[in-house]
């Protein structure tokens, strides 16, 4: 396995989900970056398990520990390491199951790829677990971003069968997503939060899960950033956002829905608004040529629903060589979109911070 992305700031992220602890190695950030650690650990809280049952409910802290290229408050210039350790793993429901294979989770390709020598244990390296390392280390982008009065910012955009408004449809400034950081379930129509919340919990008592989307914005970022061919922004964001364990689509703007329109209807049309050129319509979410237009990026992401149920389902056993049945037992999201908002935040900021580094 290799866990290393990225152009000029790299990525190294490290660690198992029952292992002692994950982590990241961020290589190629400037020296001087003052990181505040109250703004990292806000964020690392927005992603933690444990908090409800609308997650799964292994409690961890997701304390980072910084343990080098971090000195006097801040960055040195050398490579940043940061280790989150693990304190809460039930390892033997895995060990019952080891040799059952969880439709839809990585148990059988991983078994194939590695010989069944991965680790097993709540997914291993494959958990949604080693996604905390990447919301600290989306954290300090953030920061960097912020400096340049560059946001990013995230909500959820349907559960189930339930849609929330669009960024689209509001007026989009650091007000609404401060606002919707504090929220476990962030709406931008709070009509619908008892719905959704009931949808996920009548999941969860059904022993099954949901899935949804998430609709993520990047506001303030000037026109310029992307490298294509390659490197183009819905490249890059594309990249990086499959990377997050339970992802299965991504759409830029109107994305499919363009494909029933006309060029008349797409065509996001220019103006001047004093000197800033504008556009009436963002339907193609702030990237033509693959390079940002000026207007805020704007995607959505879609988010399976989550594959450990308590449900029996159909499988295989591979010691055995066997059909069988499975319960999967253990603590496991019911609807994955909540905690996967802030980590979408994170890649999304590493990933423009990497652009703006090349570009
Ligand atoms: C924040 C987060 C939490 C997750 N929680 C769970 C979980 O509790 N149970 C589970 O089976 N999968 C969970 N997943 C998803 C699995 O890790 C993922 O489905 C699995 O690794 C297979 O990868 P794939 O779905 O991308 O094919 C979570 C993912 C994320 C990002
Ligand atoms: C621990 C986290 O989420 C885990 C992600 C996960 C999976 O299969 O992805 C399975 C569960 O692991 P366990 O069975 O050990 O409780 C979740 O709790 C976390 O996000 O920090």
């Amino acid at each position: 396995m290799s866990g290393i992305m990225g152009n000029k700031l790299k990525l190294s992220i490290f660690g198992e989900s029952h292992g002692p602890a994950i982590g990241i190695t961020i290589d190629g950030l400037p020296p001087g970056v003052a990181i505040d650690m109250d703004k990292v650990l806000a964020e690392m809280d927005r992603r933690k398990p444990g908090k409800s049952l609308l997650s799964t409910t292994r409690k961890e802290s997701d304390t980072p520990e910084i343990i080098s290229g971090f000195f006097n408050g801040y960055t040195t210039g050398a490579p940043l390491t940061a280790i989150i350790r693990n304190s809460d793993q039930r390892s033997k429901v895995y060990e019952d199951i080891k040799n059952l294979m969880r439709p839809g989770h990585a148990d059988y390709p991983a078994f194939v790829k590695y010989g069944g020598f991965h680790d097993y244990r709540g997914g291993g390296h494959f958990s949604g677990r080693i996604t905390a390392p990447l919301v600290f280390a989306g954290a300090i982008a953030k920061q960097i971003l912020a400096e340049k009065k560059i946001f990013v910012g995230a909500h959820v955009k349907s559960i189930s069968h339930i849609d929330d408004k669009s960024f689209q449809d509001v007026e989009v400034n650091q007000a609404l997503f401060d606002e919707l950081k504090k929220q476990e379930l962030p709406l931008i129509d709070g009509e619908k939060r008892t719905e959704i919340e009931e949808v996920i919990l009548q999941a969860r008592k059904d022993m099954d899960s949901v899935g949804g989307t998430i609709e993520c914005t990047v506001v303030g970022i000037p026109a310029g950033i992307g490298d294509p061919f390659f490197n183009s922004v819905e490249s890059v964001l594309a990249h990086l956002i499959f990377s997050v364990p339970a992802v299965k689509g991504i759409e830029f703007g109107k994305g499919f829905e363009m494909t029933k329109l006309r060029g008349s209807e797409t065509n996001d049309a220019y103006y001047y608004e004093r000197d800033e050129v504008k556009t009436h319509t963002n339907n193609n979410g702030g990237i033509t040529g693959g390079i940002t237009n000026g207007m805020p990026i704007l995607f959505t992401v879609a988010i399976k629903p989550t594959s450990s149920i308590a449900k029996k389902q159909q499988t295989i056993n591979v010691a055995e060589h066997k059909n069988t049945e499975l319960v999967v037992k253990g603590r496991h999201d019911p609807c994955i979109v909540p905690r996967a908002i802030p980590v979408i935040e994170a890649v999304t900021a590493l990933g423009i911070l990497d652009l703006m580094l090349i570009s």
